[in-house]
């Protein structure tokens, strides 16, 4: 394990290679019980302050948070290329260093191993014979006891699976005979892959073993949530990381220095090295294009300089292999040339053949420049140097737009099945295959590598895996997934071929839609993101889809002499098929209703402008992408909002873009930035915008940002950060949403930030507290009660409340003592929603107290509560002082007709009171409708 996890393709390893990332913990939203919503959307988005206080290093993967119990359930989360397989691959590589010494066996199981369907394996040749990584075992049946005697010491990790939803299926309840089966005898070799992988991830095989399962976060996951005790996510680079990753890729000083100068200019591709596969194509760029080439300024132009330097490098190599070949040819035709009479026929017949391979014209063009003289010697011979050159030029350029188009179309079919395995069979040539896999473009996974080994036969086993780690020179991925072969591409049963790289997957199939013939406009329209209808949808969008459009796109606004190399079309048809499609995606885009589109959508659009306007290399923009920009600028809605969204570092560019677009036709906009969990370094740059009015965001956060901006004196922004912040109306729907609100009316009331001195930015207290009008808490009776002694403590600090919405937060008769204390310095109040709260005669005596001080209130809900006779009595003497009052409901408490009688009478001395609603059970309803006919202001409903 120790050499074959070590190899990261293109002569990275591990051990140089890689950068400490760290993990963030994660929290769903809901129990996980019975629901059916996307993990991703039920995932809790932390703002970036408590995130890097929760983050974890590997070593605490496998413990639990302050000495509790271990994680036995792990899943690990994290986007395409950011980094999931690496980290396991480092920790297997720790594991077989001693660096984690809990376990004695560790396992790695591939997703794509599910191809083997035919039942033969037994669960000691799943582990020992068709785990990656698994070496040789000398006596199988010795160790596979040891497993079985100690299964909590041994760790068990699913990679390589596409989707949550693969998990989920495995997770589907057995059958019994099957269970009985394995629980009997786990040996017989009689089970697929999907059933055994089945029964370990249901605990029926190596119950007590840790499981860590490899996944990206779209898609439902129920059965997944209601089992997994820790929820981690990849966190990507931070710039430091970027820095470290750079002066491990590029060794050389100099061109360390250069490469991180150049990226440090160019802000947008900076940002996508968060991801750290986007981060190697950057690195792949930057070192290929020292020159004084434009580095690319979008996704788009990345991966398609990524591509272009992969075919590039690939014709280079191609060109002096076969020009090698030459040589050895040239040699044996000159050995041989006086055997032959007629050498001029052989070279016409050559000449005449239009298909001929690379190899073949290398070799006659090499073999006229070798013989130099000779070739005036032979006037049949017309073809000079050069003129062979230029045909050998075209040919190669034509075979090669030819395997790019099948394999645009390929990479299409790809996304749309959204897999990232490649069809077996005829629908790839041999060619294909070697093109995809000289440029690093596939990578083949080997299934099966040994024999099924029992003790007594011990086979070669793990000397093919360990030859293949090393095979192939530019894979992007290679050494990276498991096994793999170059030598050998075929598909074969034991080869699946895989794409190696998700982003330039999406690119090439955002290629055939964009530039393919056969895709006609129809068809292209349907493919463009935003369909009516596509609204409501509850399904989420793929990620490799989404990007795909949007390369798509992308590549339609792209330099045209840059895409020359990927058409076959003739000038004029490439010109006027471009105008076209652009013309569909202007027409679309600009016929969307921004307004109807969800915050999701419009992030996607500002990507989809950005893409457009900013792919030619040199800056410049046509007409068409400077009209979109124009366009969205126009129309994005004034308040627009983000929350929800995942905001990951390179979101924020394309938003920025647009919004310095609309300040310059004098637009104005109100961000919300709540719940996206943007970066500190984003939230400044976007909220320092001259033309944001106003700003949400993570309370935290915002803090944090006036902490920095305070350290380092820049006043100026730091005022406007405080005047644009807004909380109201403020719903706490986590626990820290209060904690955060403390923080804050903590400075209101103190008047500076917590280390400074004097603050006199801060001289009139926090505008945003002081605007807080609503204040709602939404955390439900289980999370409620955590929050309650600070909001008790806060809660004078909001003088201007005028709505405070606690209903179900189980705050009790020692809340409601609490709360009735800090009610006296809330003046303003008008409405509040005590309802569903356990609170009984003693709380609701003592808030009886301070309710009458509150000149302002006139709504006051107590639904639902424990109040009888003896709190309706506090209420009912207290009532005719509450001058202004109009609607109180006690309903569904326990007072008895006592009670009932009580406000009722107490009602007569209120002239204000709109409607008094108090029905329950323990009232009769005779006397209940006496009252209400003595006075239509007490309501049954
Ligand atoms: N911590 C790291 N240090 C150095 N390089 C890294 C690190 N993490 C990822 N990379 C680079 O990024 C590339 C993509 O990472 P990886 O394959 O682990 O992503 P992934 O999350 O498994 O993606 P997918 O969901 O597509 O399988 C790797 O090939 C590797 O080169």
């Amino acid at each position: 394990m120790n050499q074959s996890c070590q190899d990261m393709g293109s002569d990275l390893s591990l051990t140089s290679h890689y950068v400490n990332v760290q993990l963030s913990q994660r929290e769903i939203l809901r129990s996980g019980k019975n629901t059916n919503k996307d993990l991703d959307k039920e995932l809790v988005i932390m703002g970036d302050t408590d995130r890097q206080k929760s983050l974890l290093g590997q070593s605490h993967i496998f413990k639990g948070s302050n000495g509790d119990k271990p994680r036995r359930y792990i899943m690990l989360l994290g986007n395409a290329g950011m980094g999931k397989t690496t980290l396991i691959r480092k920790l297997c590589l720790d594991w077989s260093r001693d660096c984690i010494p809990q376990f004695d066996f560790v396992f790695f199981l591939d997703g794509k191993a599910l191809s083997l369907t035919e039942p033969t394996n037994s669960l000691q040749t799943l582990l020992l014979n068709l785990s990656s990584f698994a070496p040789v075992c000398m006596d199988p049946d010795a160790v596979y006891a040891q497993i079985l005697a100690a299964t909590k010491r041994v760790l068990i990790i699913f990679d390589g699976f596409g989707e949550l939803r693969d998990y989920e299926i495995l997770l589907q309840t057995l059958e019994k005979d099957l269970i009985s089966s394995l629980q009997k005898d786990s040996k017989a070799q009689t089970y697929t892959v999907r059933q055994l992988y089945s029964a370990i991830l249901q605990r029926v095989l190596l119950p007590g073993c840790t499981l860590l399962l490899s996944t990206r976060p779209r898609g439902t996951a129920s059965q997944l949530l209601r089992r997994t005790d820790s929820l981690l996510e990849v966190c990507g680079f931070t710039p430091t990381d970027i820095e470290i990753y750079l002066s491990q890729y590029f060794t050389d000083p100099g061109l360390r220095a250069s490469a991180l100068d150049r990226l440090k200019n160019c802000s947008y591709l900076h940002l996508l090295c968060w991801n750290p596969g986007l981060c190697r194509l950057v690195c792949l760029v930057l070192e290929q294009c020292k020159g004084l080439e434009v580095l690319p300024r979008t996704l788009t132009g990345l991966c398609h300089q990524v591509l272009r330097l992969k075919m590039e490098k690939d014709s280079r190599s191609t060109h002096s292999q076969a020009e090698a070949q030459s040589e050895i040819s040239v040699e044996s035709v000159e050995k041989t040339q006086t055997q032959i009479s007629s050498r001029s026929q052989v070279t016409r017949g050559n000449k005449n053949t239009p298909t001929k391979s690379r190899a073949q014209v290398h070799t006659r063009s090499r073999s006229q420049r070798a013989r130099g003289s000779k070739k005036q010697e032979n006037e049949e011979d017309d073809i000079d140097g050069e003129g062979m050159q230029s045909v050998v030029g075209e040919v190669d350029r034509t075979e090669e737009r030819e395997l790019l188009s099948q394999l645009s179309s390929l990479a299409w079919d790809g996304v749309k099945a959204n897999s990232s395995i490649l069809p077996t069979g005829r629908t790839v040539s041999a060619k294909l295959k070697a093109f995809g896999h000289r440029t690093g473009l596939f990578f083949s996974y080997h299934l099966r590598t040994r024999q099924v080994v029992s003790s007594g036969e011990r086979e070669g086993g793990g000397r093919e895996d360990r030859e293949e780690m090393g095979a192939g020179e530019d894979g992007e991925k290679r050494g990276n997934k498991g096994r793999m072969d170059t030598e050998n591409a075929d598909a074969s049963d034991d080869h699946i071929l895989l794409w190696a790289n998700p982003f330039l997957q999406s690119y090439l199939a955002g290629l055939h839609l964009s530039l393919s013939r056969t895709v006609t406009d129809r068809a292209f329209l349907q493919t463009l993101p935003f369909q009516s209808g596509q609204k409501g949808r509850r399904r989420p969008q793929r990620e490799e889809l989404e990007l795909t459009q949007r390369f798509a796109v992308g590549l339609l606004f792209y330099n045209r002499t840059e895409l020359q190399r990927l058409h076959s079309y003739t000038e004029t048809a490439f010109r006027d098929m471009v105008a076209a499609k652009q013309a569909l995606v202007t027409k679309h885009l600009e016929g969307l209703s921004h307004g109807d589109l969800n915050p999701a959508q419009v992030l996607e659009a500002c990507h989809y402008v950005y893409e457009v306007s900013s792919t030619h290399g040199d800056g410049s923009r046509n007409s068409g992408s400077t009209q979109l920009v124009a366009h969205l600028a126009a129309n994005l809605p004034e308040v627009l909002t983000f929350h929800g969204v995942p905001l990951k570092p390179s979101d924020m560019f394309p938003v920025q873009n647009i919004l310095e677009r609309g300040g310059t036709k004098g637009r104005q906009f109100c961000l919300d930035l709540e719940n996206s969990g943007i970066q500190i370094s984003g939230l400044r740059s976007l909220v320092g915008l001259n033309n944001i009015n106003t700003f949400r965001a993570c309370i935290a956060d915002v803090i944090t940002l006036w902490e920095q901006l305070e350290q380092s004196g820049e006043e100026g922004l730091l005022q406007g950060m405080v005047s644009k912040f807004k909380i109201h109306p403020l719903k706490a729907t986590q626990v820290c949403h209060i904690e955060h609100l403390a923080k804050l009316v903590n400075i209101h009331t103190h008047k500076k930030l917590s280390d400074s001195q004097s603050d006199s930015i801060l001289a009139e207290g926090v505008p945003a507290v002081k605007e807080l009008h609503r204040l709602e808490l939404a955390l439900g009776p289980e999370k409620g009660p955590l929050v309650l002694p600070k909001l008790w403590e806060l809660l004078p600090g909001l003088h201007n409340l005028q709505h405070l919405d606690l209903e179900n937060s189980k705050i009790g008769d020692k809340g409601a003592e609490k709360l009735a204390d800090a009610l006296v310095s809330l003046g303003s109040l008008e409405i509040l929603n005590l309802s569903q709260n356990c609170i009984g005669d003693q709380g609701v005596t003592k808030l009886a107290t301070t309710l009458r001080a509150l000149p302002k209130l006139h709504c006051l809900s107590l639904y639902s509560n424990v109040i009888s006779d003896e709190g309706a009595e506090s209420l009912a003497d207290v009532l005719p002082h509450m001058a202004s009052l109009t609607n109180l409901d006690v309903k569904y408490n326990k007072l008895t007709d006592v009670g009932a009688q009580s406000l009722g009478a107490s009602l007569k001395n209120c002239k204000k009171m709109k409607t008094l609603r108090m029905w329950n059970q323990c009232i009769p309803y005779g006397v209940f409708e006496r009252l209400q006919q003595h006075d239509n202001r007490i309501l049954l409903q």
